[in-house]
């Protein structure tokens, strides 16, 4: 039985003053359930999360993660940087960084490999432009952005790590992928894990992203290989963000 999980990506929103008010809010809301419960902030409001999630059920992630060790790299953040702020997890290969920032499969790989070096658990993320979806590649773009990681870090890798399918033309759109949609993929994505490992494919968690929200996590959540979700926008909003947690917990005791 896999353990739900579901993360927020604050992406680069907000305030310390927000950021801190937010994390308290899900502090305090999180009820001790099987789902577990993460945040993503950024950087600089690593130190109030660390200090706020202190002894509470809220686990700690960040959205990127440099491939270098250390050294002259301007404005880099180490995986060892990461651990220091007690992260468990890093977001790698989002497609705002694939498609704003020009990251590649193979730049995405090594981010993966930095964090995994660490004991940082990489959640990877894949997902098709809806061009490409028009062009029915999906399967194509999806098993690239897979196997870039999978040759290069191998799939005993996974054991620790977490995918996030999200369609590029879902994000941020309020266009969810249907449920049926979403299963199609992520069974897909199991499927090539299985033929490199089938104990790993069975227990690895994969979750969607794109316009989830309280209204939809059900839904979505419901479906054999969907463990939960990556969530942007809603978030950001304590009570949206507990209420899907909640369709998480409750999708895996039924
Ligand atoms: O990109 C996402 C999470 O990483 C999804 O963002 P939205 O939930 O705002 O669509």
């Amino acid at each position: 039985m896999r353990q739900p999980f579901v993360a927020g990506n604050w992406k680069m929103n907000g305030s310390r003053e927000t950021a801190t008010e937010l994390l308290e809010d899900v502090v305090q809301g999180l009820v001790s359930s099987h789902c577990e419960a993460a945040v993503c902030p950024p950087y600089v409001y690593l130190a109030d999360g660390l200090r706020i999630a202190k002894g509470s059920e809220l686990v700690l992630g960040a959205q990127n993660v440099s491939e270098e060790e250390s050294g002259a790299f301007t404005g880099e953040v180490s995986a060892s940087m990461l651990q220091d702020f007690d992260c468990r997890y890093v977001i790698v290969g989002h497609s705002e960084r694939r498609g704003l920032f020009g990251e590649s499969d193979e730049t995405v790989a090594r981010k993966f490999m930095a964090a995994a070096r660490q004991g940082l658990r990489p959640i990877l993320c894949v997902g098709e432009t809806l061009e490409e979806r028009e062009q029915d590649v999906t399967e194509q773009v999806i098993r690239r952005q897979l196997d870039a990681v999978l040759n290069a870090a191998g799939v005993h890798a996974f054991v620790e790590a977490v995918v996030a399918y999200e369609p590029v033309w879902a994000i941020g759109t309020g266009q969810t992928a249907s449920p049926e949609q979403a299963q199609a993929v992520h069974a897909m994505i199991r499927a090539r894990v299985a033929e490199a490992d089938d104990t790993i494919a069975d227990r690895l968690r994969i979750i969607y992203g794109g316009s989830v929200k309280a209204g939809n996590a059900a839904e979505l959540f419901a479906r054999p290989d969907i463990d939960g979700g990556l969530i942007g926008g809603a978030s950001l909003d304590a009570d949206s963000f507990l209420s899907i947690c909640e369709s998480a917990n409750s999708a895996s005791t039924q």
